[in-house]
């Protein structure tokens, strides 16, 4: 098998829906131009991420009434005829009208092959620098995701969820994945303090690939992303990565790798469960 290529597009998002739907396709479809098998968007690519846009932007996400955003995911997904990771949207349950932060995966005949609710909520307060609560206006999901490609499983999760490294742990061990995705969109405060060293954590802890995808940074807008969509490899070193615009970070990823990591620094198979089973309390 060929080695995956993983193109994570850092967009450019605006207020206008409409703009960022076609933003986006034209990246995609630039990215498969160059070959990616795997396309990446960031968070909340098609609105401005913050908890004053979400309910007006928000899209019930119905396998038999595609929503707009999911009709055009699909739709890129099969033009590209390449996988897609529909960063994430705003989504409104119909029966409960909760809203959830979104993910949604496409193959490359467009149908939608997974779906993942960010479980763990962007809920914090740096004095002084930012405060952000998703859950005054978002629920949590419930449970964790992966998916299978020809490339193997790929396990998904959205930004905050990076910080729990339960969750790559059990898709890595459990659902055997071999590459965790995170779209995501730090800011101007955790970013340089946080970002790459959460996902060349999660790469080190469990031996995986590792990717982080975020919007470019719009100094016009409420919430400032701190971009560096960035690509990690099993053994913590970062393959690529970026800085603030728009732009496409590419990277081949050969599951060799992997298992040379895994042989050299057998820590995947050095794990005492017999003496961590259950750390919760
Ligand atoms: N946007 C997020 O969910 C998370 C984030 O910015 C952070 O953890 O920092």
């Amino acid at each position: 098998m060929n080695p995956l290529k993983l193109a994570l597009i850092q967009l450019k998002v605006g207020a206008n829906k409409a703009a960022n739907l076609s933003n986006a396709k034209n990246l995609v479809l630039k990215a498969s131009q160059n070959g990616a098998n795997l396309i990446v968007l960031p968070e909340c690519f098609n609105s401005p991420y913050g908890t004053q846009f979400f309910d007006q932007y928000a899209e019930v996400i119905d396998n038999s009434k595609h929503s707009e955003t999911i009709s055009a995911l699909s739709s890129m997904a099969k033009e590209a005829k390449a996988y897609l990771i529909g960063g994430s949207i705003p989504e409104r349950e119909a029966s409960t009208g909760n809203l959830f932060n979104t993910s949604t995966v496409y193959d490359t005949r467009g149908n939608l092959i997974a779906k993942h609710r960010k479980i763990h909520l962007f809920d914090i307060d740096v004095p002084n620098k930012i405060r952000f609560i998703e859950s005054e206006v978002l629920s949590p999901g419930n449970s964790t995701t992966s998916f299978d490609t020809p490339w193997g499983k790929i396990g998904l999760a959205i930004c905050y969820d990076v910080r729990f490294p339960e969750l790559a742990m059990l898709a890595a061990r459990k659902d055997k994945v071999k590459l965790m995705v995170y779209p995501g969109a730090f800011n101007m405060t955790t970013g340089p303090l946080h970002w790459e060293a959460l996902l060349r954590a999660r790469a080190i802890d469990n031996q995986i690939f590792v990717a982080g995808c975020g919007p470019a940074q719009d100094l016009s807008a409420s919430y400032h992303a701190w971009g560096h969509s960035t690509i990690v490899g099993p053994d913590g070193k970062v393959l690529s990565s970026c800085e603030f615009e728009e732009t496409i970070v590419y990277a081949d990823l050969d599951s060799k790798a992997i298992d040379e990591i895994r042989t050299s620094i057998p820590v995947y198979s050095q794990r005492r469960f017999d003496i961590y089973p259950d750390v919760s309390s």
